[in-house]
């Protein structure tokens, strides 16, 4: 049996950490943070964090092919050099929807990325509903409409073998697969592979470890789950002592490790006072399995 470590790496608290992405060649772990309009890289080695400040809500951060990075911002696929610390625009979705935003994005196997929309949050969790859609940025900066009357779109990731998306809308408390054609970047055929249970609450970011199980950060939860997406069973429970848990993804040596990020939006003086940790970044050590890199968008 191995034996789960939970660490708080850092000192920064951020008010809705997301995004998780390791960057082996930077030995750095990106993330945003969603309202503190920030894209941070916390520098392994040296414990360092730098950040890059940019003018909307920063949803997302991919690595690119090209070097740098890309990211979801407000309603925007947007490039950024982080160097320069210059962002141009790529894309726009949603111009008829002028209090949308992004939320969660990854990148497929085929160097597309992904992200989806939702409605700009009153507070954690209560927004208009159904305003959201899921998106492609393809390598030649076209962009695809998936589908429309999301919620809260959210965890995303593939299967080793590229056949099945998997896919959460957070509000409807359930996480999905979908037939995945790479070739096209098509998705069809949705179904349900997980409905979360009361005490998990709501299933929000998600990665995949390389026996091909899924794990997803529960908002509110407090904890990281991982789910078998062939019979539908959660076999292991990872709990964190702070509650708003937002996403997860492998990293560190070998992507042995495990980084969590987690929010502080929404939490009153004295749940913060009970949870000085929230809003910090996690590495978890010692679940015995492994993730696998992140694919860099192609365009
Ligand atoms: O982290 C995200 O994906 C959203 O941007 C958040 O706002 C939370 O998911 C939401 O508040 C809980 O449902
Ligand atoms: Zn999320």
């Amino acid at each position: 049996m191995s034996s789960v470590k939970i660490e708080c790496v850092g000192t920064d608290r951020y008010r809705l950490g997301e995004s998780p992405v390791w960057d082996e060649k930077e030995n750095s772990l990106l993330y945003v943070d969603i309202t503190g309009r920030k894209v941070c890289r916390w520098d392994a080695a040296s414990g360092q964090v730098q950040a890059v400040s940019v003018d909307a809500p920063v949803s997302s951060v991919a690595l690119r092919k090209s070097g740098d990075y890309v990211i979801t911002l407000g309603t925007r696929f947007a490039a950024l050099k982080w160097k320069e610390q210059l962002v141009t625009t790529i894309a726009q979705v949603d111009r008829d929807k002028a209090k949308n935003r992004f939320n969660d994005g990854k990148v497929d196997p085929a160097g597309r990325y992904f992200a989806g929309t939702m409605a700009e949050e009153i507070r954690p969790a209560v927004l208009e509903s159904r305003q959201g859609s899921l998106y492609t940025l393809c390598p030649d900066h076209s962009v695809v409409k998936h589908f429309d009357q999301v919620d809260i779109s959210n965890g995303l990731d593939w299967s080793l073998d590229h056949k099945t998306f998997f896919y959460i809308d957070s509000l409807s408390y359930s996480v999905d697969a979908f037939d995945y054609d790479l070739q096209t970047g098509k998705i069809g055929n949705r179904r349900s592979i997980y409905k979360v249970e009361k005490e998990e609450n709501i299933p929000d970011g998600m990665c995949i470890d390389t026996e091909g199980k899924l794990w997803v950060a529960c908002y509110n939860g407090g904890r990281v789950i991982r789910l078998d997406p062939e019979t539908g069973k959660r076999i292991q429970t990872v709990k964190l002592p702070v509650d708003k848990t937002t996403s997860c993804c492998f990293g560190g040596k070998d992507y042995s490790e495990m980084y969590v990020t987690s929010a502080s939006d929404g939490m009153d003086r004295e749940r913060l006072s009970q949870q000085p940790q929230a809003g910090g970044v996690f590495k978890i050590t010692g679940l015995g399995v492994k993730g696998i890199p992140p694919y860099p968008f192609a365009g």
